[in-house]
Protein backbone atom coordinates (compact mmCIF):
# COMPACT_ATOMS: atom_id res chain seq x y z
CA UNK A 1 0.00 0.00 0.00
CA UNK A 2 1.23 3.46 -0.92
CA UNK A 3 2.81 5.65 1.78
CA UNK A 4 0.67 8.53 3.05
CA UNK A 5 2.27 11.97 2.86
CA UNK A 6 2.47 14.56 5.64
CA UNK A 7 2.04 18.27 5.00
CA UNK A 8 3.12 20.20 8.11
CA UNK A 9 1.11 23.37 8.71
CA UNK A 10 3.35 25.93 10.46
CA UNK A 11 0.73 28.64 11.06
CA UNK A 12 1.17 28.48 14.81
CA UNK A 13 4.89 29.05 14.72
CA UNK A 14 3.81 32.47 13.44
CA UNK A 15 1.17 32.71 16.19
CA UNK A 16 3.97 32.33 18.78
CA UNK A 17 6.18 34.83 16.96
CA UNK A 18 3.41 37.42 16.68
CA UNK A 19 2.57 37.09 20.38
CA UNK A 20 5.54 39.33 21.16
CA UNK A 21 6.24 40.95 17.78
CA UNK A 22 9.70 39.37 17.70
CA UNK A 23 11.38 37.85 14.65
CA UNK A 24 11.47 34.43 16.33
CA UNK A 25 10.40 31.67 16.11
CA UNK A 26 10.94 32.00 12.37
CA UNK A 27 8.56 30.04 10.10
CA UNK A 28 11.39 29.58 7.57
CA UNK A 29 13.50 27.87 10.24
CA UNK A 30 10.51 25.76 11.30
CA UNK A 31 9.92 24.65 7.73
CA UNK A 32 13.56 23.59 7.42
CA UNK A 33 13.40 21.54 10.62
CA UNK A 34 10.08 19.96 9.58
CA UNK A 35 11.40 19.03 6.14
CA UNK A 36 14.59 17.52 7.57
CA UNK A 37 12.39 15.54 9.96
CA UNK A 38 10.49 14.09 7.01
CA UNK A 39 7.66 16.49 6.15
CA UNK A 40 6.62 15.96 2.53
CA UNK A 41 5.34 19.52 2.22
CA UNK A 42 4.81 22.78 4.09
CA UNK A 43 1.34 24.29 4.50
CA UNK A 44 0.55 27.84 5.55
CA UNK A 45 -2.78 29.65 5.78
CA UNK A 46 -2.53 33.30 4.75
CA UNK A 47 -5.65 34.63 6.43
CA UNK A 48 -7.33 37.88 5.47
CA UNK A 49 -6.62 39.19 8.99
CA UNK A 50 -2.97 37.96 8.94
CA UNK A 51 -3.43 36.76 12.54
CA UNK A 52 -0.43 34.42 12.13
CA UNK A 53 1.23 33.90 8.73
CA UNK A 54 2.13 37.18 7.01
CA UNK A 55 2.62 37.83 3.30
CA UNK A 56 6.41 38.03 3.74
CA UNK A 57 6.44 34.57 5.34
CA UNK A 58 4.76 33.12 2.25
CA UNK A 59 7.25 34.70 -0.18
CA UNK A 60 10.25 33.65 1.94
CA UNK A 61 8.96 30.08 2.33
CA UNK A 62 8.37 29.75 -1.41
CA UNK A 63 11.99 30.72 -2.00
CA UNK A 64 13.54 28.60 0.75
CA UNK A 65 11.69 25.30 1.25
CA UNK A 66 12.94 22.15 -0.45
CA UNK A 67 9.68 20.20 -0.64
CA UNK A 68 6.59 22.04 -1.84
CA UNK A 69 4.40 24.89 -0.61
CA UNK A 70 0.69 24.43 -0.04
CA UNK A 71 -0.83 27.91 0.32
CA UNK A 72 -4.20 27.87 2.07
CA UNK A 73 -6.36 30.90 1.38
CA UNK A 74 -9.88 32.20 0.98
CA UNK A 75 -11.40 32.46 -2.49
CA UNK A 76 -10.98 36.23 -2.87
CA UNK A 77 -9.47 38.50 -5.52
CA UNK A 78 -6.85 39.63 -2.99
CA UNK A 79 -5.69 36.09 -2.27
CA UNK A 80 -5.82 34.95 -5.90
CA UNK A 81 -3.60 37.92 -6.82
CA UNK A 82 -1.11 36.89 -4.12
CA UNK A 83 -1.18 33.29 -5.33
CA UNK A 84 -0.42 34.58 -8.85
CA UNK A 85 2.76 36.25 -7.50
CA UNK A 86 3.85 33.44 -5.15
CA UNK A 87 3.13 30.58 -7.58
CA UNK A 88 2.87 27.87 -4.90
CA UNK A 89 2.91 24.23 -6.00
CA UNK A 90 -0.47 23.72 -4.26
CA UNK A 91 -3.23 26.12 -3.30
CA UNK A 92 -5.93 24.90 -0.94
CA UNK A 93 -9.04 27.10 -1.10
CA UNK A 94 -10.71 27.30 2.30
CA UNK A 95 -13.72 29.10 3.81
CA UNK A 96 -12.83 31.95 6.13
CA UNK A 97 -14.68 34.19 8.60
CA UNK A 98 -12.74 36.86 10.48
CA UNK A 99 -14.56 36.03 13.69
CA UNK A 100 -13.72 32.30 13.57
CA UNK A 101 -11.19 30.89 16.02
CA UNK A 102 -10.15 28.35 13.37
CA UNK A 103 -11.64 26.85 10.24
CA UNK A 104 -15.16 25.70 11.07
CA UNK A 105 -16.12 23.64 8.03
CA UNK A 106 -15.69 23.07 4.33
CA UNK A 107 -16.33 25.35 1.36
CA UNK A 108 -19.80 25.53 -0.18
CA UNK A 109 -18.56 24.68 -3.67
CA UNK A 110 -21.99 23.58 -4.88
CA UNK A 111 -23.49 26.94 -3.94
CA UNK A 112 -20.69 28.95 -5.55
CA UNK A 113 -19.77 26.80 -8.53
CA UNK A 114 -18.92 29.53 -11.06
CA UNK A 115 -16.68 31.34 -8.53
CA UNK A 116 -14.90 28.10 -7.61
CA UNK A 117 -14.54 27.09 -11.26
CA UNK A 118 -12.99 30.49 -12.11
CA UNK A 119 -10.53 30.21 -9.21
CA UNK A 120 -9.53 26.66 -10.24
CA UNK A 121 -9.07 27.81 -13.86
CA UNK A 122 -6.83 30.70 -12.76
CA UNK A 123 -4.71 28.37 -10.60
CA UNK A 124 -4.47 25.81 -13.39
CA UNK A 125 -3.33 28.53 -15.81
CA UNK A 126 -0.42 29.33 -13.46
CA UNK A 127 0.43 25.63 -12.95
CA UNK A 128 -0.65 25.63 -9.33
CA UNK A 129 -2.53 22.51 -8.24
CA UNK A 130 -5.87 23.56 -6.76
CA UNK A 131 -7.35 21.75 -3.77
CA UNK A 132 -10.83 22.53 -2.41
CA UNK A 133 -11.31 22.18 1.34
CA UNK A 134 -14.71 20.53 1.70
CA UNK A 135 -16.79 18.39 4.03
CA UNK A 136 -17.23 14.70 3.18
CA UNK A 137 -20.51 15.49 1.44
CA UNK A 138 -21.40 13.90 -1.92
CA UNK A 139 -22.89 17.12 -3.29
CA UNK A 140 -19.72 19.08 -2.44
CA UNK A 141 -17.49 16.32 -3.81
CA UNK A 142 -19.39 16.30 -7.11
CA UNK A 143 -19.23 20.12 -7.21
CA UNK A 144 -15.45 20.02 -6.65
CA UNK A 145 -15.13 17.74 -9.67
CA UNK A 146 -17.36 20.08 -11.70
CA UNK A 147 -15.23 23.05 -10.61
CA UNK A 148 -12.20 21.38 -12.15
CA UNK A 149 -10.14 20.97 -8.98
CA UNK A 150 -7.64 18.11 -9.29
CA UNK A 151 -7.46 17.77 -5.48
CA UNK A 152 -9.83 18.05 -2.57
CA UNK A 153 -8.98 18.17 1.12
CA UNK A 154 -11.64 16.57 3.29
CA UNK A 155 -12.35 18.47 6.52
CA UNK A 156 -11.79 16.13 9.46
CA UNK A 157 -12.93 18.64 12.12
CA UNK A 158 -16.18 16.92 13.12
CA UNK A 159 -14.30 13.65 13.58
CA UNK A 160 -11.54 15.39 15.57
CA UNK A 161 -14.04 17.21 17.81
CA UNK A 162 -16.25 14.17 18.46
CA UNK A 163 -17.33 14.07 22.11
CA UNK A 164 -17.21 10.28 22.48
CA UNK A 165 -16.19 7.05 20.76
CA UNK A 166 -19.62 6.49 19.22
CA UNK A 167 -19.67 9.93 17.64
CA UNK A 168 -16.07 9.51 16.44
CA UNK A 169 -16.96 6.19 14.77
CA UNK A 170 -20.00 7.83 13.13
CA UNK A 171 -17.90 10.73 11.80
CA UNK A 172 -15.15 8.35 10.66
CA UNK A 173 -17.67 6.30 8.67
CA UNK A 174 -18.88 9.50 6.96
CA UNK A 175 -15.30 10.44 6.10
CA UNK A 176 -14.48 6.99 4.69
CA UNK A 177 -17.65 7.01 2.54
CA UNK A 178 -16.92 10.48 1.14
CA UNK A 179 -13.21 9.81 0.55
CA UNK A 180 -13.97 6.57 -1.30
CA UNK A 181 -16.61 8.32 -3.43
CA UNK A 182 -14.26 11.18 -4.31
CA UNK A 183 -11.51 8.71 -5.23
CA UNK A 184 -13.94 6.77 -7.43
CA UNK A 185 -14.77 10.02 -9.27
CA UNK A 186 -11.06 10.47 -10.02
CA UNK A 187 -10.30 13.24 -7.53
CA UNK A 188 -7.01 13.20 -5.60
CA UNK A 189 -7.95 13.24 -1.92
CA UNK A 190 -6.14 14.77 1.05
CA UNK A 191 -7.52 15.37 4.54
CA UNK A 192 -6.92 17.60 7.55
CA UNK A 193 -7.99 19.74 10.49
CA UNK A 194 -7.80 18.87 14.15
CA UNK A 195 -5.78 15.69 13.67
CA UNK A 196 -3.46 14.79 16.54
CA UNK A 197 -1.35 11.92 17.92
CA UNK A 198 -4.37 10.07 19.38
CA UNK A 199 -6.85 10.37 16.49
CA UNK A 200 -4.67 10.31 13.36
CA UNK A 201 -4.29 6.57 12.80
CA UNK A 202 -7.85 5.71 11.66
CA UNK A 203 -7.62 8.56 9.13
CA UNK A 204 -4.11 7.69 7.93
CA UNK A 205 -5.26 4.09 7.44
CA UNK A 206 -7.77 5.13 4.74
CA UNK A 207 -5.99 3.86 1.60
CA UNK A 208 -7.51 6.40 -0.83
CA UNK A 209 -5.90 9.33 1.00
CA UNK A 210 -2.74 10.86 -0.49
CA UNK A 211 -1.77 13.37 2.20
CA UNK A 212 -2.70 14.63 5.65
CA UNK A 213 -2.17 18.30 6.50
CA UNK A 214 -1.51 18.61 10.20
CA UNK A 215 -0.40 21.68 12.13
CA UNK A 216 -1.77 22.67 15.51
CA UNK A 217 -1.06 19.34 17.26
CA UNK A 218 2.47 19.06 15.86
CA UNK A 219 3.40 22.62 16.89
CA UNK A 220 1.86 22.01 20.32
CA UNK A 221 3.84 18.78 20.76
CA UNK A 222 6.99 20.63 19.60
CA UNK A 223 6.74 22.89 22.65
CA UNK A 224 7.64 19.85 24.78
CA UNK A 225 9.55 17.48 22.49
CA UNK A 226 10.99 19.78 19.83
CA UNK A 227 9.73 20.12 16.28
CA UNK A 228 11.98 17.43 14.79
CA UNK A 229 10.66 14.73 17.14
CA UNK A 230 7.08 16.00 16.86
CA UNK A 231 7.19 15.61 13.07
CA UNK A 232 8.98 12.24 13.18
CA UNK A 233 6.50 10.86 15.73
CA UNK A 234 3.51 11.95 13.63
CA UNK A 235 4.98 10.42 10.48
CA UNK A 236 5.67 7.18 12.32
CA UNK A 237 2.05 6.94 13.51
CA UNK A 238 0.83 7.57 9.96
CA UNK A 239 3.16 4.92 8.50
CA UNK A 240 2.15 2.41 11.19
CA UNK A 241 -1.50 3.06 10.35
CA UNK A 242 -0.84 2.37 6.66
CA UNK A 243 0.81 -0.94 7.62
CA UNK A 244 -2.29 -1.91 9.55
CA UNK A 245 -0.96 -1.36 13.06
CA UNK A 246 -3.90 0.03 15.08
C1 LIG B 1 -8.16 24.74 6.70
C2 LIG B 1 -7.70 24.22 8.00
O1 LIG B 1 -8.32 23.41 8.62
C3 LIG B 1 -6.41 24.68 8.55
O2 LIG B 1 -5.43 24.39 7.66
C4 LIG B 1 -6.42 26.16 8.82
O3 LIG B 1 -5.12 26.66 8.66
C5 LIG B 1 -6.91 26.38 10.22
O4 LIG B 1 -6.75 27.75 10.49
P1 LIG B 1 -5.76 28.17 11.67
O5 LIG B 1 -4.39 27.61 11.32
O6 LIG B 1 -5.84 29.69 11.62
O7 LIG B 1 -6.30 27.56 12.91
N1 LIG C 1 -5.83 21.88 6.34
C1 LIG C 1 -5.52 21.38 7.66
C2 LIG C 1 -4.22 21.95 8.12
O1 LIG C 1 -3.44 22.46 7.33
C3 LIG C 1 -3.85 21.88 9.54
O2 LIG C 1 -4.98 21.92 10.37
P1 LIG C 1 -4.68 21.76 11.96
O3 LIG C 1 -3.91 20.46 12.12
O4 LIG C 1 -3.84 22.94 12.37
O5 LIG C 1 -6.03 21.71 12.60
Amino acid sequence: MQDILLGVNIDHIATLRNARGTNYPNPVHAADVAERAGADGITVHLREDRRHIKDQDVYLLKETINTRLNLEMAVTDEMLAIAAKVLPEFCCLVPEKREELTTEGGLDVAGNLSKMRAACEQLKAQNTLASLFIDADEKQIEAALAAGAPYIEIHTGQYAEAKNETQAEFELAKLIKGIRYAHKLGLKVNAGHGLHYHNVKPIAAIPELIELNIGHSIIARAAFDGLEKAVKDMRLLMQEARLGHR
